[in-house]
């Protein structure tokens, strides 16, 4: 059986960066050494260098612009978060969202460049049509519950059975869903659902014991692959 995929985005939270996005990483990493399940870390681009030198686990981007080389002033070319060591890149976020033909062309260029893709859903009716564009993986997220502490596992079941449906029209596609995610409970009910697995922020980022959290996440995670066998 496939390991479930854990995605913590530490969007730009006050820990995401700095000594204290050190702290929370090494953390994240002790979990995920603990019980031999990856955690996908997606981080701000100035810290994917520093994190990426120091840690084992994968480091993402939390977004790329769809741009080649050239005058763009501010851009986060794929090529930059590949040489800065990050392992892939989370794309079109509800809070960084992108146009189609641009998630179509940064979806190309990240896998031209040996790279991992999760490309973000606000809605099951995206997730067939995006994940036409090949990413590694969809993370399903309505909108309405992100950062509100109501997990989209228990709020809006359908939303995610809906999602596994469409996701199931593409070979080799993962669905993970995320939103509202608090709990070892949430985490558990999002992949008996049919998910490979949870995107998750403001339950790590903003606990005062991160690891306590993350550490459920797992466990629950692991019971619910193991009772799908
Ligand atoms: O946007 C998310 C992950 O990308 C989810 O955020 P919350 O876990 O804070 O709801």
């Amino acid at each position: 059986m496939k390991p479930p995929i854990i995605l913590i985005n530490y969007k730009a939270y006050e820990n995401s960066y700095g000594e204290k996005g050190v702290e929370i990483s090494k953390k994240i990493e002790k979990v995920s050494k603990d019980y031999g399940v990856p955690i996908i870390i997606s981080v701000p681009a100035t810290m994917i260098y520093k994190l990426s030198q120091i840690l084992e686990i994968p480091v993402y981007a939390q977004h790329v612009d769809a741009l080649r080389h050239g005058a763009h002033t501010g851009a986060i070319l794929p090529e930059m978060i590949k040489d800065a060591g990050a392992k892939g890149s989370l794309l079109n976020h509800s809070e960084r969202k992108i146009r189609l033909d641009e998630i179509h062309e940064a979806v190309t260029r990240i896998r031209d460049l040996g790279l991992e893709s999760v490309v973000c859903a606000d809605s099951y009716e995206l997730v067939h049509p995006l994940a036409l564009l090949r990413p590694n993986a969809i993370l399903i997220e309505p909108p309405e519950l992100i950062g509100s502490g109501r997990a989209v596992s228990k709020e809006k079941p359908e939303v995610i059975t809906r999602a596994v449906n469409e996701i199931k029209k593409v070979e080799g596609v993962y669905l993970i869903a995320g939103a509202g995610i608090t709990t070892g409970e949430d985490v558990y009910k999002a992949i008996e659902l049919g998910a490979d697995g949870i995107g998750v922020a403001s339950a790590v980022m903003k606990s005062s014991t991160p690891e306590k959290i993350v550490e459920d996440f797992v466990i629950n995670a692991l019971k619910a692959i193991d009772k799908k066998k």
